[in-house]
């Protein structure tokens, strides 16, 4: 390990990049109150996320073996604090530009006003609201004005803390109760916490609300640079398979969001977009009148064979991840049907370090490996985990690149057939 004093000159020189640029277009220093580093160019982005896991390193190295243990245990009463003030829509309790007394705050909220005093006071620990010193008024930081402001933010923040969070408490228990291999999705923690025997998106289903913060979330998690589609143009050859007569077959494609952008970015494939009936009664109606033709919706249940001739390649996108092996090695395996020499298939996925990450961008893999065992039993796989589970599906199945292009966050597993 380098010296203390080494680290903090590596986060001192990079302090002082971030700090020339901000000075040089007259930006301000980034505050609790206005998050400015937003305005950094891609390139100092960068060096604004080494930054951060710099300092990460040296706090938990100052904090210590037994003090930085305890902090990541007791993280849970961080998630409680967030939880209240979501749930008591605390920030919509504070005006935007102004302050308001914990007594305005509870009347507001319906929250008791020592409890709203305790849990903003614990939230404030993590800079979400600030409290004047004089008048113990409560005004916004950049977070809790956030939460007020942007819905699709107070929806994941509501997602995490109180929805999936607590259903993960159930994870353990479920391995009790039937076993450790556990693969089925109406067995997942989040069936057993919320005392339904049916899988997360059945039960959502007759919850509207918890359906649409769902929806919600998982917008605002996707909407960054990182997760932008024009990825996927640099993660696989798209030319090579723009002949006449080209399909490309979306696996579970929902309303054909890739095969409508993919549609816009080649000429001549054809997009047929499988997925169950009561999806694909909806989906041609939202289909713009440019792409009619060139985006086709058919139902298909992808625990069923193909029955149809042989397609150019085959995509499935946010699919396998939702499915323990038993189902993601059955959905492969019902692809055989329509596999051909020179047929593709293209597994867009988050891909896994196959090892421990402890940058803090490069945790969010195992951070969704938890909630894809939370909510479905599932896993996010690493490349190996990938290949193997297409082996067992069927021996045929070769994998000839695993692409990430610079920036994304997903891959693109080019998967090809021998015979
Ligand atoms: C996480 S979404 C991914 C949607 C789309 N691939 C995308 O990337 O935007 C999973 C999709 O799988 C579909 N799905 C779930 N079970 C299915 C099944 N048995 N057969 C076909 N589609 C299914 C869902 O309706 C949903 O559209």
């Amino acid at each position: 390990m380098p010296s203390l004093t080494s680290m903090a000159e590596s986060i001192l020189a990079r302090a002082k990049k971030l700090d020339a640029y901000l000075e040089a277009h007259n930006i301000a220093y980034p505050s609790f109150d206005d998050d400015t580093l937003g305005q950094l160019p891609d390139d100092l982005q960068d060096e604004r996320w080494a930054l951060a896991n710099d300092a990460s390193e040296l706090k938990q190295l100052s904090r210590g073996a037994t003090q930085n243990t305890l902090d990541y245990a007791m993280n849970w009463t961080d998630a409680l604090g967030l939880r209240v003030v979501y749930r008591y829509k605390l920030a919509n309790a504070v005006p935007l530009d102004g302050t308001a007394s914990y007594a305005e705050i509870a009347a507001t909220s319906g929250l008791k006003e020592d409890l709203c005093r305790r849990f903003i006071r614990l939230a404030m620990g993590s800079h979400i609201f600030i409290e004047d010193v004089e008048t113990q008024r409560v005004r916004h930081t950049a977070s809790s004005r956030l939460l007020a402001m942007d819905q699709g933010f107070s929806d994941a923040v509501g997602l995490e803390t109180d929805d999936l969070g607590p259903a993960s408490s159930k994870m353990i228990d479920v391995w009790a109760k039937y076993e450790q291999s556990v693969s089925e999705p109406d067995q997942s923690a989040y069936s057993m916490f919320n005392e339904t025997n049916k899988p997360i998106f059945a039960f959502l289903a007759s919850q509207p609300e918890r359906a649409r913060r769902f929806g919600s979330a998982m917008h605002h998690f996707t909407k960054g640079d990182s997760w932008d589609l024009r990825h996927m143009l640099a993660a696989f050859d798209w030319p090579s398979i723009d002949q006449p007569g080209a399909q490309v077959v979306d696996i579970g494609g929902g309303n054909g969001q890739i095969s409508q952008y993919l549609a816009r970015h080649t000429t001549h494939v054809h997009y047929l977009v499988q997925d169950l009936a009561h999806v694909v009664s909806q989906a041609p109606s939202l289909l713009p009148g440019d792409l009619k033709g060139r985006v086709e919706f058919v139902e298909h249940d992808f625990f069923a064979p193909q029955t149809m001739e042989p397609p150019t390649a085959f995509i499935l996108r946010y699919i396998l991840h939702n499915w323990a092996d038993k189902y993601a090695i059955r959905i492969l395996q019902n692809l055989i049907p329509a596999m051909r020499k020179g047929t593709k298939v293209l597994i867009y996925e988050y891909v896994l370090e196959d090892g421990p990450v402890t940058n803090l961008s490069g945790r969010f893999g195992f951070q969704m490996d938890a909630i894809m065992a939370t909510t479905f039993n599932a896993q996010e796989r690493t490349a190996a985990e990938y290949e193997r589970i297409l082996k067992e599906a069927d021996s045929r199945y070769v994998v000839e690149a695993v692409c990430r292009p610079k920036g994304s966050t997903m891959s693109i597993i080019h998967v090809g057939w021998t015979e």
